[in-house]
């Protein structure tokens, strides 16, 4: 019999079935103290990180843009104010309270009409070929199993022209940064997870999936492997973040 195939959770070996449903746990159990505690754990500094992508985005009135694992809708609800109503914006999300959060949130902050919010895998979308100009996924792709087929169903339903952000962790780059990253990724955030959400768990998963996650030149060639074409990636705060920039031409 066939070893049963296994891949990372974190640190873990978890069958490859096994990941998705841990992934959710995690997302799951998170969500109602997502928000606050990613002011906290990254001091603020996420918001100019989601800022630089948006501007790199280049939506205008009339877009359509796809936001994979949005969660809470933070660039969703920067999309849906630039793309106007004859633009459309999907807040795509695996995890339902994820997605009902930011459903909320975004209704409480009066985005509505050019907004769609849609449960899915980013590893099989459910949306027709050549739909949109922009697809954005942050701090997303890092927890999906079979990343290679999500970047193909990414490319499948960008139009011709359109253009794939990911923005995720990925290696420190800035030397002595390194060991300095370790004592906060191991330390400072299962703490801060047990101290804002009762929660060291998820947030020591957290910081386990980004160590395991491919690193800068690793993720290009892997986007350039799904089809994307003319793909660069610019490191931010030292490497900690880099955001990827692909076309589908
Ligand atoms: C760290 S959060 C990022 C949320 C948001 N993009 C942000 O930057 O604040 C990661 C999100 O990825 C979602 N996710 C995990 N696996 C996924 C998958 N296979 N397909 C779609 N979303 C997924 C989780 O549910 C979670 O909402």
């Amino acid at each position: 019999m066939d070893k049963e195939q296994t891949t990372h959770f974190g640190y873990q070996q978890v069958p490859v079935m096994e990941k998705a449903s841990r992934v959710a746990g995690v997302f799951h159990s998170v969500a109602d103290k997502y928000d606050v505690m990613n002011d906290v754990m990254s001091f603020g500094v996420h918001r100019i990180w989601k800022r630089i992508t948006i501007d790199a985005a280049g939506a205008k009135q009339g877009s359509k843009v796809l936001d994979l694992a949005g969660g809470t809708g933070d660039l969703a609800s920067q999309f849906a104010r630039i793309v106007g109503q004859s633009g459309k914006v999907v807040l795509s999300d695996i995890n339902a309270s994820m997605l009902e959060n930011g459903r909320q949130r975004l209704t409480d902050l009066g985005i509505a009409g050019n907004i769609e919010y849609v449960q899915a895998n980013a590893e099989c979308l459910p949306f027709a070929d050549n739909t949109f100009d922009i697809v954005t996924m942050a701090f997303g792709l890092r927890n999906v199993t079979d990343k290679e087929s999500a970047l193909r169903s990414i490319f499948r339903v960008l139009k011709a022209g359109g253009r794939l952000l990911v923005l995720e962790f990925s290696k420190p780059v800035l030397p002595g940064l390194a060991p300095i990253y370790d004592q906060y990724s191991f330390k400072f955030l299962p703490f801060m997870g047990k101290l804002i959400a009762n929660d060291a768990d998820s947030y020591r998963y957290l910081a386990e999936s980004i160590r395991m996650h491919p690193d800068q030149e690793t993720l290009k060639s892997m986007m350039s492997n799904a089809g994307f074409e003319r793909v660069t990636y610019t490191n931010m705060t030292g490497g900690i973040v880099a955001l990827h920039k692909g076309f589908k031409l």
